[in-house]
């Protein structure tokens, strides 16, 4: 099938997910293969409104597929969620004679691009950078398996303080309102309850599970806790809550925070968005429109954007019960 296409930009978008270079590198690579040219948007949806573009050519992307971050950066851009942010992003892009978007980002970089669609008719094809791994019809999205393993790295070192203290220890996870890496990361760490926002056990039922494990001779906790998760009202107070309703623990909170968004990208990470991105220009060169790239069962898929955004509840039950298992 023969395509329109010779220019092709290409942008970061929502929180920053390592991969995302290696991402920008394949689709950079890939246009270079295809003979089309490529631009870089710095800054996301805002540097789009501001026209702030770079040409690449497959040099430009050298030295950065072991590097975490995105060298062409990322913003949540306001302006962008305003129809005139949008007007000013369209006129950037025709004037720079764009033909079609590669956009890197999450959810809401999804979304964005539907309503850009809807207004300007736009060409873009989605690829799913995002430590949270939320995105529907995907299995893992970039960045999600560096996260888990900076999250059970960091969780093996509280380890050593709960154990040699005797201590209960509520490890925060980030995740937003998925409970993906909370779960994985909580069986990875061999963590003795995971809290996620997807099944709330409640506050009693917490405490008197903590206080059978201690009769059956466990002498430290780690709980980790999905930023998303409903039980406590956050988890200093869930803390202060155990403290007062279990005997005999002394209890920390640890929030892992942004250390899970940064650092190397797995191999894993990196074959998966080197994958990605060229299956995005593949993709565009099909003709394929409003569709992310998603990976199922090991295979590169074609998913609408409307699928992807709709923020089912794709965790694995099956995972729920190993924890409950294997934490006996
Ligand atoms: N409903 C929307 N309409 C227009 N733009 C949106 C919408 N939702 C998100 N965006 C744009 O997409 C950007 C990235 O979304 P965000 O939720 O911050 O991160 P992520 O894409 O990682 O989920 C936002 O900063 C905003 O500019
Ligand atoms: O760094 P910020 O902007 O405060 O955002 C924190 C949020 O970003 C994330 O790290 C990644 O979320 P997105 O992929 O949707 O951007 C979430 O886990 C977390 O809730
Ligand atoms: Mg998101």
């Amino acid at each position: 099938m023969t395509s329109k296409i010779k220019k092709v930009g290409v942008l970061t978008s929502g929180g920053d997910a390592p991969g995302m270079n290696a991402a920008i590198r394949a689709v950079v690579r890939s246009c270079a293969y295809h003979n089309l040219e490529c631009v870089g948007i710095f800054r996301g949806y805002q540097g789009l409104i501001e026209g702030d573009f770079k040409d690449l050519d497959a040099r430009s992307v050298k030295n950065i597929i072991n590097r975490g971050g995105t060298f062409l950066k990322s913003a949540r851009s306001k302006e962008f969620m305003t129809a005139e942010g949008r007007q000013k992003a369209y006129d950037h892009l025709k004037k720079e004679k764009i033909d079609a978007l590669i956009a890197i980002g999450g959810d809401g970089t999804f979304k964005g691009a539907i309503v850009f669609n809807e207004e300007h008719n736009f060409p873009i094809i989605g690829i799913p950078g995002t430590i949270d791994n939320d995105i529907n019809g995907t299995d893992y999205t970039i960045g999600y398996d560096t996260a888990l393993n900076t999250v059970i790295e960091a969780i093996d070192k509280i380890r050593d303080t709960a154990n040699s203290h005797n201590r209960l220890f509520l490890v925060e996870v980030m995740g937003r309102d998925a409970g993906d890496i909370a779960l994985n990361a909580g069986i990875g760490a061999g963590a003795e309850e995971i809290l996620i926002p997807e099944q709330n056990l409640g506050q009693d039922r917490l405490i008197e599970s903590l206080r059978r494990s201690k009769l059956s001779g466990k002498t430290s906790s780690i709980i980790v806790v999905s930023e998303g998760d409903q039980i406590g009202k956050n988890i200093f107070g869930l803390a202060k809550y155990i403290e007062e309703n279990l005997e005999g623990y002394e209890v920390r909170v640890s929030v892992l925070g942004h250390i899970q968004r940064g650092g190397s990208p797995s191999c894993y990470d990196r074959v998966l968005a080197s994958r990605m991105g060229v299956a995005a220009i593949d993709a565009l060169l099909a003709n394929e429109r409003d569709v992310m790239i998603g990976i199922v069962h090991s295979k590169m898929v074609s998913v609408s954007f409307s699928e992807a955004i709709k923020g089912e509840n794709k965790l694995d039950m099956e995972l729920i019960r190993v924890a409950d298992i294997t934490s006996v």
